[in-house]
């Protein structure tokens, strides 16, 4: 943010970790003399509604948004506390890393990532822009969610796959060394997310525990017919033997099917998009506006950059598109007005 000429304050509970934001660049550890346009808090989820709260009695922001993993929770929390929710956008960031703290964080980190928006029908739409703003900003691909469909997608996406990694690799824990030794690529890619930090995912779980155990029980249910079919394996009967091989095979299959699935721009393999640059005004709602025009022109944007020009009040949006779709894309935003750059 600071490298695209966004005024930055930090603070946290920890001075220092505030301090090392600061000294990396992420911005100034002084407090804001005025009122800021967006207030950021990322704290782990069970703090995020009092945090919120806190800043919202001191009027800190005109809108306020969140990054924690799990949305249901921290916005009923919020409703406890009797905040008013027009100026508060719940919002998930799907970027992370295995480690925690400033010293862990990348200023591409949310490139290119989706990042899921709560927005309700009480949510004021300049807050919304602001939060649109900050996801553009950031490469980010803005994605709007239901909260309670945003905890059970992450309970599926996430949240079990980091449990399973964690189990996968506490087999390590006492094998033996001459086994250890063996470990190749395949179970370096399962295991990497289980050298998280156990605190920063306790407070995950403990704020999604039911969809979580949801998935975690279908998984049980594979797990459990998985090890009967290798059981039948053994067998001596070869009707037996062959059921467990068309089971075993069977969940190969949806693996590999399930697998498929994950979408290539979220960190698999990288696409051309061709692109499209939209020079806008620096004033509240445009982006929103563009992004409306897009859709309306049924073009799906795969991924935004923003180049801020100090001299002017104006930013360059670099809008990326499918191949086939920037000429269309091209062609409606020239209809709507738009000042396009070659
Ligand atoms: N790490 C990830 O992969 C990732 C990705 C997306 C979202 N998130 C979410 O972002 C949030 C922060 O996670 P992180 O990985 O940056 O953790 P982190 O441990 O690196 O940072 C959390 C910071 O919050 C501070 N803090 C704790 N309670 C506070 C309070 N009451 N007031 C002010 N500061 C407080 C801590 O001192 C710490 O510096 C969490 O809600 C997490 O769910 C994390
Ligand atoms: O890639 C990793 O290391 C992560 O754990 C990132 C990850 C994820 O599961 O994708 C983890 C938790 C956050 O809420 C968002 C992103």
């Amino acid at each position: 943010l600071t490298a695209r000429g966004v005024d930055v304050r930090l603070s946290d509970l920890d001075d220092s970790a505030a301090r090392t934001a600061a000294a990396l660049g992420a911005g100034s550890a002084v407090p804001p003399a005025d009122t800021v346009d967006l207030v950021i808090v990322a704290v782990p989820p069970a703090h995020v509604a009092a945090t919120l709260a806190d800043a919202m009695t001191r009027g800190l922001g005109r809108g306020y948004l969140d990054v924690a993993s799990v949305k249901g929770g921290p916005r009923r929390d919020l409703e406890a506390l009797g905040c008013d929710l027009s100026a508060y956008v719940g919002t998930h960031p799907m970027a992370g890393r295995e480690r925690s703290g400033p010293l862990a964080a990348t200023e591409d980190l949310f490139e290119g990532r989706p990042w899921v928006l709560t927005p309700t029908p009480a949510t004021d739409t300049d807050v919304l822009n602001l939060a649109l703003e900050l996801v553009a900003l950031c490469g980010a691909v803005p994605v709007v969610m239901d909260a309670e469909a945003h905890d059970r997608a992450v309970a599926l996406v996430s949240h079990t796959p980091q449990l399973v990694s964690s189990m996968v690799a506490a087999r390590l824990e006492h094998a033996e060394d001459s086994a250890v030794r063996l470990c190749g690529q395949g179970i370096l890619d399962v295991t990497r997310i289980a050298g998280s930090e156990p605190a920063m995912w306790m407070d995950i779980l403990a704020a999604n525990p039911g969809p979580v155990a949801d998935v975690l029980a279908d998984l049980a249910a594979d797990l459990g017919s998985t090890v009967e079919a290798l059981r039948a394996l053994q067998s001596a009967d070869d009707a037996k033997r062959r059921d467990g091989a068309a089971a075993v095979r069977d969940v190969l299959v949806r693996g590999r099917a399930g697998r498929a699935k994950v979408p290539g721009k979220h960190g698999a393999a990288p696409k051309a998009y061709e692109v499209v640059a939209v020079l806008i005004g620096d004033q509240p709602g445009e982006l929103a506006r563009l992004f409306a025009d897009a859709g309306s022109a049924g073009v799906n944007i795969e991924d935004v950059r923003i180049e801020h020009s100090t001299a002017q009040q104006a930013g360059l949006v670099h809008l990326f598109v499918e191949p086939r779709s920037a000429p269309v894309l091209a062609a409606a935003l020239r209809d709507r007005a738009w000042s396009l750059r070659p």
